[in-house]
């Protein structure tokens, strides 16, 4: 196939795209010269489906006659003749149109942005992303210097007398040349690509070493048998010579073929001994090299084995090379089962190192692109149509094999088919018990899944309502008190008479934070429990599923906060508390008409232990969290039921806050209303007590209404604690701004020129020691002076 013949050759420039990410193969992607293998295997299987599938629609394309499958030949170096490795299938192969653009551009979305960020990494980073979007065929030029690639279609109406072509590329040259093959129609149908190999690349001239590779890689990810061709020493009685050893093996694609002339051959010397004379009866034997082809993925795929026969290794290497991934898998889930009506299948679920970017952002309607369909271990569709994977699912690599599906079922037949109905069904089914045993069989792998799918998990509970009550206890939270903490743990550390699950809410909130705040100071100080929640997933699973186990959640920024002890707090104490609520009515009074315009009411709180004060959200009403998203989002403003549910707060006041209790008495000092009035002392206790307010606004995280006022409410006081006038008025004058000018500035007066650089000394030939500018004038250095022998000159002082 290589130039030798006169016919008409078509040569054409590599697409730029191509021709950088030969370059990047041929230079860089050294240390990853094995991927090859993988790489041209996988494109052979395709075109084997590609045909398979084509099939279906047209009969004449393929009758099922000759067989499908994937071969690879080795040919050792011979003088002129280099090293070369043939990988052929019998699969739809290529017209010279289609060599020339399926090979000579490249079409897959995704491939300028691996050229992006691989022309922007090291050969490491290079090698990591060859696993997430694959080289395909031009990883052959990590170990050919020349690639031919014979092709021939196979026959259809439209091309009723195909003609096979090759294509042929150097690694050096920018071009590639497509024409007939000089040797004639040698394909019945398919795809031929022979590797001239490299001088360092003849280590895969080696019977074991392919082998190996195409076990790790390939093997057990196609459904068409791969085959390597290899040779074999074999006694054969001296008359059989001639004739052709046939094929034992009945699944063999091709008839064995005897090799070698005489002299080649090894005849095994007989030496005759007395003993062995009666041997003489036997036929004589020779030893003979003959080719077989030896089925290189005879054992069944991985997801039709035992799960106890599979290893780690083997469910990770055949993640990678079937679902093109670059990272390992963090967990898998092999399952089996039967569709309860005559189709049973077998499959595996695997969960991806992480979520992909941007998987937020996709619309909720996102599709899963892999979940491959496989009827008797060939692939059928990854299209689900509308019956795929809710998005909370979308993301996860399943591979299902049904077993009783007629085989040419095709994609569009299938989606009538009750069982594709029902595997959405399924798929979810083993996801959740994937992660139930996680979470109760391997705690640490449980840890690592929820950091990468935690918020999934609780998008999935609140999404998925008829699986709620298996996924809402797969969700974790971290608490006052503890990280990774389910509900189910939650709720064993309950105290006697709790009745709620305490939630505080603030989004975006550091947890550490959260955890100080002025609403969880009580819980946390008398031991109770407190989910502490900062992402906007948590607000809504709370707000969708209100109880779990019927405990409802209880946000803790809210009013009604019931410890649920309270029937048991000792007579004294429900005494004590009548004698505050008595003891601050005064002060109470004088606060609902100073915080009218804040809050609706003011009462003793229960949940606070140092803070002198709290605002909290009434039932109705926003706690500070939800105040902020509705506040954000524009078309609640000026809406009455907003302006309504801002205002339904409470101030709560600790009766046993030492500012309080001050504000108690100053309050008591006012005069009655027939006694005379200090107009400024007035003053001054409303503007504490306004700060106060305020303050406690913050601390609950709700914004003060007009934070200039706050400010110089506080400024009056600091004044007042300072001793310091509060009229006097700082001095306002400033320097005005020259007069108008309303000409364009010239490009010198924006851009002076830089200053010249400072004068050097000149130069008298010495060595001298030259310090940065910013410490010259704090120390001074001298040199000794060094005669031409190298000795010290003394140094004299003067006189
Ligand atoms: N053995 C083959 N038989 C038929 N067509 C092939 C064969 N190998 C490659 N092709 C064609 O060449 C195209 C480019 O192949 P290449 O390996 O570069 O990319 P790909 O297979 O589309 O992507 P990837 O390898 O990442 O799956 C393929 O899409 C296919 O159309």
């Amino acid at each position: 196939q290589d130039s030798g013949s006169d016919a008409p050759k078509a040569k054409h420039n590599y697409q730029s795209d191509v021709a950088r990410l030969r370059k990047i193969v041929i230079n860089s992607l050294y240390s990853h010269k094995d991927i090859f293998i993988r790489e041209l295997i996988s494109n052979a299987n395709d075109a084997i489906e590609k045909l398979r599938l084509t099939a279906l629609k047209d009969k004449s394309i393929y009758d099922g006659a000759n067989p499908l499958n994937i071969t690879i030949k080795m040919v050792k170096p011979e003088g002129e003749n280099p090293g070369r490795i043939i990988i052929t299938d019998t699969g739809i192969g290529m017209t010279p149109e289609e060599l020339t653009t399926n090979l000579g551009t490249l079409a897959k979305s995704g491939t300028s942005d691996f050229l992006a960020r691989a022309e922007n990494q090291d050969a490491a980073g290079q090698g990591n992303l060859i696993g997430a979007f694959g080289l395909g065929f031009y990883s052959s030029f990590l170990v050919a210097d020349r690639v031919f690639v014979a092709s021939m279609p196979p026959k259809t109406a439209a091309n009723p007398e195909p003609v096979q072509h090759v294509f042929s590329s150097h690694a050096e040259e920018s071009a590639f040349e497509v024409y007939k093959d000089p040797r004639g129609n040698t394909l019945d149908r398919g795809t031929e690509i022979t590797l001239v190999l490299k001088d360092d690349a003849l280590e895969y001239i080696d019977e074991n070493k392919l082998t190996d590779l195409v076990h790790k890689h390939s093997g057990m990810s196609s459904a068409f048998p791969i085959y390597l061709q290899v040779e074999r020493k074999k006694e054969v009685p001296v008359e059989e010579e001639a004739k052709p050893e046939a094929s034992s093996d009945a699944e063999k694609p091709f008839e064995s073929k005897a090799e070698g002339e005489a002299d080649d051959e090894a005849i095994v010397e007989e030496v005759k001994t007395d003993e062995e004379k009666e041997k003489d009866a036997k036929p004589k034997t020779k030893e003979i090299t003959v080719e077989e082809w030896k089925h290189l993925n005879a054992q069944p795929p991985i997801w039709m084995r035992d799960p106890k026969e599979v290893s780690t290794e083997d469910y990770e290497t055949f993640y990678k090379a079937f679902f093109k991934q670059a990272e390992k898998p963090l967990a898998w889930h092999h399952f089996s089962g039967d569709s309860g009506d005559g189709v049973s299948f077998r499959g595996i679920a695997f969960l991806p190192a992480k979520l992909d970017d941007g998987y937020w952002q996709q619309p909720l309607q996102s599709v899963s692109k892999d979940i491959k369909l496989m009827v008797k271990r060939v692939f059928i569709t990854s299209d689900l149509g509308e019956n795929g994977l809710p998005k909370w699912a979308s993301w996860v690599k399943v591979v299902v094999d049904a077993e009783d599906l007629p085989l040419n079922v095709s994609r569009e037949t299938l989606q009538s088919t009750r069982f594709l109905k029902q595997l959405k069904g399924i798929i979810i089914k083993h996801l959740i018990s994937m992660f139930q045993r996680l979470a109760s069989d391997d705690k640490e792998k449980f840890e690592e899944v929820e950091k990468a799918f935690g918020g999934v998990l609780k998008f999935a509970a609140v999404e998925d309502v008829k699986n709620r009550d298996k996924l809402v206890p797969l969700t974790r939270f971290t608490t006052t008190q503890r990280n990774n903490t389910s509900l189910d743990q939650y709720l064993e550390n309950r105290k006697k008479g709790q009745k709620q699950i305490f939630y505080l809410s603030e989004l975006a909130k550091p947890h550490s934070e959260l955890a100080k705040s002025i609403f969880v100071e009580k819980l946390h100080a008398r031991g109770y429990e407190v989910l502490l929640l900062n992402e906007p997933i948590d607000e809504i699973l709370v707000g969708n599923v209100r109880k779990y186990k019927l405990v409802p959640f209880q946000d803790v920024a809210k009013a009604g906060l019931q410890f649920g002890d309270e029937d048991t707090d000792p007579e004294e104490e429900k005494a004590e508390q009548k004698r505050m609520e008595e003891k601050y009515k005064p002060l109470m009074e004088y606060l609902r008409k100073e915080a009218k315009d804040a809050v609706t009411n003011v009462i003793i709180s229960n949940r606070l232990v140092t803070s002198p004060c709290a605002i909290v959200a009434d039932a109705h009403g926003y706690t500070a969290n939800v105040e902020r998203m509705m506040s954000a989002s524009n078309g609640q403003k000026n809406n009455i039921m907003h302006e309504f549910a801002k205002k339904q707060k409470l101030l709560e006041i600790n009766p046993r806050s030492p500012l309080v209790e001050g504000l108690l008495r100053r309050v008591e000092q006012l005069p009655g209303e027939d006694e005379e009035r200090d107009i400024e002392a007035e003053e001054e206790l409303k503007e504490v007590t306004s700060i106060l307010i305020d303050g406690a606004l913050i601390r609950s995280g709700f914004e003060v209404p007009d934070t200039n006022t706050f400010f110089t409410r506080v400024d009056r006081v600091l004044r007042r604690s300072l001793g310091v006038s509060e009229t006097a008025q700082a001095d306002a004058t400033v320097k005005p701004a020259p007069p108008v000018d309303p000409k364009l500035p010239t490009e010198e007066e924006l851009n002076p020129p830089p200053p010249p650089p400072p004068e050097e000394p000149e130069d008298d030939g010495k060595a001298k020691i030259v310090l940065p500018d910013h410490l010259k004038d704090k120390m001074d250095i001298q040199m000794e002076e060094i005669d031409d022998d190298g000795n010290v000159v003394p140094q004299h002082d003067e006189l």
